[in-house]
């Protein structure tokens, strides 16, 4: 045995709606109790991956297999053992809490549902608003009372599809805190995400854009591989300043960040050069940086609109 157990593995993934192809060949490998993100402009192709992994929807082509089970074949094995949260709320809003979880105890059939409801509704710190209707309740509630619904079968792996979508950064982090608390428990999550700092709390993450993989693997890895050398730049004139800055060959991002600038290139000598140019009798202060996580990904969508 190697120690490590992995929950998912997937090889050349693929699949078109009509002419589209949504997925392009992705690769793909979780291991167990790791919480991976997976990020991406709208539309990329996160949502039919998930589909994809947890047997909802079957290849075009490639393979791969979800818990040990062939995800072409084996898809009601997998769907048995996988809690999947979809982006919209989909629990009865005119039931309370304790009696939507009782009720998707049943439809699992599983058999003690009253205490299975219980154990869920303590695991996530629902007993006090156990009979608070489901529709009353804030959106990062709601999204703890999902969770509950999800977890109740007791799942091996989690598919999270944008669980914290609109919901407020105290919510958030409580929801993440409980991911985490789940990952340490053995099980396994697959969460798509928006949110930088989220991405940040993921042991690994993928980014897809096009239904393509631009980059996978830790936060560190990814920064790394990234090849991006980094400036922070501030003082006056910013907005004025990056205008030049992005008409100039040899620089590949700039954003603002707060009262800051990130300036980054690929070619560390000729961003150099720019950077001395630019910082000659200039009222602003250049400082070398690391880049963000979100620098290296503005920096992928961008060069992947180029390349378009
Ligand atoms: N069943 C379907 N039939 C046709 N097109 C579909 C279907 N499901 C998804 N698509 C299209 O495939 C593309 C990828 O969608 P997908 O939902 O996988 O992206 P996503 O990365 O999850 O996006 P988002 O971040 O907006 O949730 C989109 O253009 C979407 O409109």
């Amino acid at each position: 045995m190697s120690g490590v157990e992995i929950a998912i593995e997937a090889e050349g993934l693929t699949k078109s709606f009509g002419a589209r192809k949504v997925v392009d060949n992705l690769t793909m490998r979780v291991e167990r109790g790791r919480i991976h993100g997976f990020l991406g402009p709208n539309g990329s192709g996160k949502t039919t991956t998930i589909r994809m992994l947890c047997g909802l929807l079957t290849p075009d082509s490639g393979r791969g297999s979800c818990l040990g089970y062939d995800i072409r074949t084996q898809q009601n094995e997998i769907k048995r053992r996988v809690g999947y949260m979809t982006q919209r709320f989909s629990l009865y809003a005119d039931l309370s809490i304790r009696e939507n979880l009782e009720f998707v105890a049943r439809i699992y059939g599983l058999a003690r549902p009253v205490e299975a409801a219980r154990a869920a509704l303590i695991r996530l710190g629902l007993e006090k608003r156990a009979e608070q209707l489901a529709g009353e309740l804030s959106g990062g509630w709601k999204q703890r009372l999902a969770l509950a619904a999800c977890i109740l079968p007791g799942p091996a792996l989690l598919l999270l599809d944008e669980p914290t979508a609109g919901v407020d950064p105290k919510a958030r982090r409580d929801f993440w805190d409980e991911i985490h608390s789940l990952a340490a428990q053995g099980l396994t999550v697959l969460v798509s995400t928006h949110y930088m700092d989220e991405a940040e709390r993921c042991h690994e993450i993928a980014y897809i854009a096009d239904g393509r993989l631009l980059a996978q693997g830790t936060i560190a890895e990814i920064v790394a591989r990234s090849g991006l050398s980094t400036y922070i730049v501030t003082g006056p004139d910013l907005g004025a300043l990056a205008a030049r800055l992005k008409a100039t060959e040899g620089v590949d991002m700039v954003a603002p960040f707060g009262m800051a600038l990130h300036v980054a290139g690929r070619d560390a000598a000729r961003l150099a050069e720019i950077v001395r140019a630019f910082s000659e009798n200039a009222p602003q202060q250049w400082m070398r940086g690391e880049p963000s996580l979100e620098d290296v990904f503005i920096d992928l969508m961008t060069h992947r609109e180029a390349r378009a």
